[in-house]
């Protein structure tokens, strides 16, 4: 493309590619100047150029210009480099039906499900911390939700290969830092706020009101969906232009689950909406997977699907890897690997294991927290598996420079009754929980998910994932402890 086809009265000079890192400029890019938290890109211009830059978007005023360079100032270039993003790779959006899906917790599950249910009837790709994914492409994410200038490249990709639907994850991170604002948004969906990433938003409010970006992005004919039982939904309802849809499980809304029944292996409700009624069987388990189930449900539905159509798929919904995980290799106990790691999500899985955990048995939990995030939250966590666990076994969890045996000090000063072991080696924590485990007892592995890697001082290392550390476990440690209580 050249640059008078994207500026007006810009010299006719060809970009081959855009970029906003100096480091990774290619001969004939054109280079975004973007102020960080920790450098200003404007400091990077040189270096841009000598890469092959051949237009530099800037907007703090620059020295020493170059001849053959074509230097474009502009008020916000994080808006500019959305929209020549978004120009460059053919509006994409515009050629899909754009789901985008924000909230603390169960941005990947609902994403996931909308994929998983759309399928059925027109292609749908997949952005978020668990994998780009459309047709038969997998490919693993750098973020939750990507730069504008990867995401648009990404939904060109998708809209090339056919896809008429994208469910998009959208970080609070992404919405501050404004990847998405290139998007066309047709459904966003909000499934809750609490507590998370404080230490870059700073307070709830902050990280609010970056949430609430994503419902400015929503196109004036699109539809905001809502959980009414979240207590930021008058607030975040008062943020709507687009009309609003609600789902709930507590409260009156368009789609409700109502007399809910917990299986360790199912879910049946009733499914009201409006006039119509349902009695639903699902594979998902867990209170907030319905939640997540009804938010998904409500944004296709309100994207022209009829609800009766959905239903027959509700019992066979794809896993959510590392999301509520059952590993079964025939043992007498449930394990579980989960990726919680929040208050909100710990509380949620531990009502959980307690409702499924009969109560004279024990429920043994293997967790750490991240290094270097949010360091108050740790005692918060320790606080909610110490109520509901008899035996805790604290390890390593992306400790990135800090000592995951101080990380566990942190996490134990909210505990006080439960037995708590720190072991280091992830893997050791999982067997030694598998060992320690007997008859109809519940095992909780949190917080790492379906990630097979480990950020330690020395960089990202692999990890071989707690589902297959579990399986490991149980298939070579487990020798079957039917015996004891
Ligand atoms: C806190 C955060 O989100 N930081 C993001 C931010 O980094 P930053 O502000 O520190 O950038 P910076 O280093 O100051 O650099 C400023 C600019 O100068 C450029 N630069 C810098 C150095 C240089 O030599 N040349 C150069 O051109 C950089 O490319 C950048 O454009 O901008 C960078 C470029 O886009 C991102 O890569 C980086 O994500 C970091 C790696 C990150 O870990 N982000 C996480 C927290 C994140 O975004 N997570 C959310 C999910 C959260 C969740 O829900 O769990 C996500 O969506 O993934
Ligand atoms: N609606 C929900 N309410 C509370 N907790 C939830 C909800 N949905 C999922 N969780 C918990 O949060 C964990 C992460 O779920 P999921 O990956 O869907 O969320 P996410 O918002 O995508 O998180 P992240 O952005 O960190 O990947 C789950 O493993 C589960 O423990």
């Amino acid at each position: 493309m050249y640059l008078s086809e994207i500026f007006e009265k810009a010299p006719h000079i060809k970009i081959t590619s855009l970029c906003s890192d100096s480091r990774a400029v290619k001969k004939g890019c054109m280079y975004f100047c973007l102020e960080g938290m920790n450098c200003d890109g404007h400091d990077f211009v040189e270096q841009a150029i000598a890469g092959g830059a051949v237009c530099i978007v800037h907007s703090k005023e620059l020295h020493d210009l170059q001849n053959g360079v074509a230097y474009i100032r502009v008020a916000s270039v994080v808006e500019t480099m959305n929209q020549v993003a978004d120009k460059f790779n053919g509006y994409p959006s515009r050629q899909m039906r754009m789901f985008g899906i924000t909230g603390t917790n169960g941005k990947s599950t609902t994403t996931t499900l909308i994929r998983d249910l759309l399928n059925h009837f027109s292609p749908c790709g997949y952005i978020g911390t668990i994998a780009i994914r459309y047709g038969e492409v997998d490919k693993e994410p750098i973020h939750t939700t990507p730069d504008c200038l990867i995401l648009q490249g990404v939904l060109k990709e998708m809209a090339d290969a056919g896809m008429k639907n994208v469910a998009l994850e959208v970080s609070s991170h992404g919405l501050e830092q404004g990847r998405v604002l290139g998007v066309d948004f047709d459904v966003v969906g909000f499934t809750n706020l609490t507590y998370e990433h404080l230490d870059y938003h700073g307070t709830i409010e902050n990280y609010f009101q970056a949430k609430a970006k994503l419902f400015h992005l929503v196109k004036a004919d699109g539809v905001c969906v809502l959980n009414v039982d979240d207590d930021h939904f008058e607030a975040l309802r008062e943020e709507c232009e687009a009309r609003v849809v609600t789902y709930g499980i507590t409260k009156p809304c368009d789609y409700r689950a109502d007399e809910i029944e917990l299986h360790p292996t199912s879910t049946t409700f009733t499914l009201v909406h409006h006039e119509e009624s349902y009695r639903v069987t699902t594979n998902l388990v867990a209170t907030y997977n319905i939640s997540n189930l009804l938010c998904a449900i409500a944004c296709i539905c309100e994207s022209g699907y009829a609800l009766k159509d959905l239903i027959p798929y509700l019992d066979t919904l794809a896993q959510v890897d590392g999301r509520m995980e059952r590993i079964d290799e025939g043992q007498p106990f449930l394990v579980i690997v989960d990726y919680a790691h929040t208050p909100d999500g710990f509380e949620k899985i531990y009502s959980y294991a307690k409702a499924v955990t009969p109560s004279d048995r024990k429920i043994i939990s293997v967790f750490g927290s991240a290094g270097k995030r949010d360091m108050k939250k740790r005692p918060v966590m320790g606080e909610i598996a110490d109520r509901y666990s008899s035996l805790i076994y604290l390890t390593e969890e992306d400790p990135r420079d800090e000592d995951p045996k101080e990380i566990a000090e942190d996490i134990k000063k909210g505990m006080r009754h439960a037995n708590c072991v720190f072991i280091a080696d992830r893997y050791d924590a999982i067997r030694t929980a598998v060992e320690t485990a007997n008859v109809s007892d519940t095992i909780l592995i949190l917080g790492k998910g379906d990630e097979t890697f480990m950020d330690r001082k020395n960089g990202t290392q692999f990890y071989m994932g707690d589902h297959k550390a579990a399986r490991h476990a149980l298939k070579h440690y487990y020798f079957g402890n039917e015996s004891e209580s």
